[in-house]
């Protein structure tokens, strides 16, 4: 049974092209990420599937029903945006309830649904404070409860991470899994950080300008990217694309891609080509290295640390290069499978 469905949708603002023909199909119970720079129209797409912006072209299913006329309202989801606001005046308790209360749900089922979602979270310590008196994360554990709070049939979530320190960041997203894996409630996830998007989605829909250009399983988009934008999106650093004199016997039509943890590090005299150590950027399992090479600036991903400035040599392995057509970008899987 199908979740969420974009057939088609083009969403403009006057004359700008906000998302392009964008279809999806979002199975039931499945978590799926939106993700791609800053203005390629995810958060459109979540308002548009949330109501609060007329589809102009398309339709949008929710279950099996369109819901093009359907009010924001009366569709059965449940939004979290990066900015909680929540009712400062209210407690925890009367924030969770919130909703419920003006849907018209009586005070015992609210109740029981407020423990219940305050269990599920950890916040049946908090219930009696005000928003005030909370920790971001403690706050954003609220707002994620506000919407869990009556079972909504899909979850929209525009980066409700980004305003929590790295540490809450990382248990959030930890905490979120656990629960979707717990309720299986349809989610659709904006978010610009590449952890979450590959640790919570079943399937990456990666966007530019408004059109999907991938989607996938976070592991067949990184391994697999159908084009350049997609494969300079995903990794950290990410992939590099070497220019065409660097490698004499590719043909200039094509422009070859490695990963940094695909090139090796070996002596100076060994390499296939050769550049100064340029940055050094230890995280303890593994060093972040650039290599400058004239012009040309190549990130390796290594177990080794080298010294600011020594001379190296790299080892660009074949079997991980990726070849794309420099025109469009688009990856060729057969016609240069050997160019190096
Ligand atoms: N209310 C609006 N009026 C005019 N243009 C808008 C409006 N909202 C969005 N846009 C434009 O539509 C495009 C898509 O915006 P959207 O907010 O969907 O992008 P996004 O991918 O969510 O970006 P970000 O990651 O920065 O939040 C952008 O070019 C944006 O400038």
């Amino acid at each position: 049974m199908a979740g969420v469905i974009l057939e088609q949708v083009t969403q403009r603002f006057g004359r700008h092209l906000a998302v392009a023909d964008v279809s999806l199909r979002i199975p039931n119970g499945e978590f799926w990420v939106l993700m791609g720079p800053s203005g390629c129209g995810k958060s459109t797409i979540l308002r548009t599937v949330a109501g609060l912006m007329p589809v102009q072209q398309g339709r949008v299913f929710l279950g099996e029903r369109c819901v093009n006329q359907v009010s924001a309202r009366e569709r059965d989801v449940a939004m979290v945006f990066q900015n909680y606001a929540l009712y400062p005046h209210l407690s925890v308790a009367e924030n969770l309830a919130f909703g419920l209360k003006m849907r018209g749900v009586g005070s015992a089922v609210r109740q029981q649904r407020v423990q219940w979602v305050a269990d599920l979270l950890g916040l049946t310590g908090l219930l009696t404070q005000k928003p005030g008196q909370l920790s971001g994360g403690q706050q954003q554990r609220v707002a994620l409860g506000r919407a869990m709070v009556r079972s909504p049939q899909v979850f929209l979530m525009d980066e409700p991470l980004s305003n929590l320190d790295s540490r809450l960041r990382d248990q959030t997203r930890t905490e979120l899994k656990r629960l979707h894996q717990q309720l299986k409630i349809t989610t659709l996830y904006v978010t610009h950080d590449q952890t979450e998007a590959m640790t919570l989605a079943d399937q990456l829909v990666i966007m530019h300008q408004g059109r999907v250009q991938q989607a996938g399983t976070p592991q067949n988009l990184y391994q697999h990217p159908d084009n350049k934008t997609v494969a300079s999106f995903l990794g950290n650093p990410p992939m590099n694309f070497l220019p065409p004199w660097l490698l004499p016997n590719a043909p200039g039509e094509v422009t070859v891609g490695i990963r940094p943890e695909a090139i090796e590090i070996t002596a100076p005299e060994t390499g296939m080509l050769r550049g100064r150590v340029a940055v050094v950027e230890p995280l303890g399992d593994v060093t972040l290295v650039q290599v400058q090479i004239e012009a040309t600036e190549l990130w390796v991903k290594t177990q080794s640390v080298p010294v600011l400035g020594e001379w190296v040599g790299l080892i660009i392995p074949r079997q991980f290069c990726y070849y794309f057509d420099s025109a469009n970008g688009i990856r060729l899987t057969t016609k240069y499978s050997n160019p190096i």
